[in-house]
């Protein structure tokens, strides 16, 4: 049976990056995506955008929708403090396994709890299976068609409280038209645009960060 593109990613990362050092593998799938083959991991120039809102958040409870082959929850994951951690969800089986190998090849395990299944599914039980009060960070990065809803579902499910910061991708490719419009005419949000590219290449693209006001 042939391989995956993400199973390659991931055999690329254990034959060259530094195990238990996340910036090697951070590196590593960078130079793999750029080179070789490309994936729709969030890349180096966005990963610097997510990096000082993480910093600047400085979360103890994060979720992450959309996991892929967890390379941004190796990323988040580095920046957090002793005792915080990330919730990240993802909804295909075969990403999740890739996943998996990869936040504990980086050594960031302790602080990533990888849930398998949809938002839609996983949002409502954090509160009593999960043992969440609020979220502090929410990185969106699963189809595009679901950051309003699940948004809105946060919202409902009392996941949120004053200065929750939401920070969505691909604001302009693939693009997310109909959470932009939500949320920039939301009063309960405060939203700021980051101007980037799509990861590995030259097209545009922009990431929207959404400050939660209460
Ligand atoms: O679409 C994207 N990513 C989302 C996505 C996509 C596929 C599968 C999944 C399966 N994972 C999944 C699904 C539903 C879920 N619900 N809860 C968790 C959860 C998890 C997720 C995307 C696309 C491009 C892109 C594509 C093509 C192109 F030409 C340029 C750019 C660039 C990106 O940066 C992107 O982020
Ligand atoms: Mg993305």
């Amino acid at each position: 049976m042939n391989q995956s593109k993400e199973q390659r990613i991931l055999n690329f990362v254990l034959q060259n990056a530094v195990r238990g050092d996340p910036c090697s593998v951070l590196d590593t799938i960078d130079k793999y995506c750029s080179q070789k083959e490309w994936a729709m991991n969030v890349g180096d120039e966005k990963g610097l955008i997510l990096d000082k809102t993480v910093e600047e958040a400085n979360p103890s409870v994060a979720l992450e929708l959309g996991t892929y082959c967890g390379y941004s929850a190796v990323r988040i994951a580095r920046l957090l403090k002793a005792g915080a951690y990330l919730l990240t969800v993802e909804f295909n089986p075969e990403f999740a396994a890739i996943a998996k190998q990869m936040i504990e090849f980086a050594g960031v395990q302790d602080k990533v709890k990888l849930l398998e299944g949809p938002s839609e599914e996983i949002i409502p039980q954090l509160k009593k299976k999960y043992e969440v009060d609020t979220l502090d960070f929410v990185f969106l990065d699963h189809w595009k068609d679901r950051y309003t809803p699940d948004t809105i579902l946060l919202q409902e499910c009392n996941l949120l409280r004053k200065g929750s910061v939401l920070l969505a991708d691909n604001i302009i490719f693939p693009g997310a038209p109909e959470f932009l419009n939500y949320i920039r005419n939301n009063p309960h949000f405060q939203c700021t645009n980051y101007p980037s590219h799509l990861e590995y290449m030259k097209v545009v693209d922009a990431m929207e960060k959404a400050v939660f006001l209460g």
